[in-house]
């Protein structure tokens, strides 16, 4: 079986390749609006299964299709991308001092299976101040990142410490995906190139 992952997210690529994955990408364009009254979890999984059966329908014989979602959740309601300045300093403000959930979840879709799981962890951030939140939206880090921050990038200053698993806040939990990708017969570790 060969891999392919359904994303047009940059660090996707770039964490599925850090473990030695051969993949190619079809990169996919969902819609990620919340239903009425859909749950956290739901939400996710519908999602990353939506990526991958998209990604699944351009995909050629012998191919599976792997794809994600992150979103961040706070007090129990979904925190999406920001849409301009005053939304991002309005969710980086409203996760000042507290703790949030980061939630991934992946699928993976092949001709005889699909499978999907989700990832949870808690990140805390420190006390952020509205001057720092508004100079954070002017590098353009925020602008496409759930809950309005990168952990792996600038946003790295503002997080205290995390319970679980720090790629599946970057967008995909590596060690959880590993073990998909075994059930699915594609190899990890490729190492000749590195
Ligand atoms: C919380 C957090 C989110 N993010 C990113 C990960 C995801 O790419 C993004 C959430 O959006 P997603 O819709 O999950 O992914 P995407 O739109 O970037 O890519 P695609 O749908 O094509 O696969 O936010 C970070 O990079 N770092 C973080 O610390």
């Amino acid at each position: 079986m060969k891999l392919v992952l359904a994303s047009a997210s940059p660090r996707r690529k770039e964490l599925l390749a850090q473990i030695g994955v051969r993949f190619d990408v079809n990169a996919v364009d969902i819609c990620e609006d919340v239903l009425p009254g859909e749950s956290p979890v739901p939400y996710v999984t519908r999602v990353a299964l939506a990526k991958a059966e998209a990604g699944y329908a351009l995909a050629k014989p012998q191919q599976v299709v792997l794809g994600a979602d992150t979103t961040v959740i706070l007090d129990g309601n979904i925190i999406g991308k920001p849409q301009n300045q005053a939304d991002a300093v309005n969710m980086l403000m409203s996760l000042s001092g507290r703790t949030h959930q980061v939630i991934t979840a992946v699928a993976l879709v092949g001709s005889e299976q699909t499978h999907s799981f989700v990832v949870t962890t808690d990140v805390t951030f420190r006390t952020l101040s509205r001057e720092e939140c508004e100079l954070y939206w002017a590098t353009g880090e925020p602008a496409d990142k759930a809950g309005s921050y990168g952990i792996q990038g600038l946003g790295a200053i503002f997080v205290d410490h995390i319970n679980g698993s720090y790629s599946s806040v970057v967008g995909l939990p590596l060690s959880e995906t590993a073990e998909l990708l075994k059930v699915a017969d594609i190899e990890i570790w490729h190492t000749e190139e590195m």
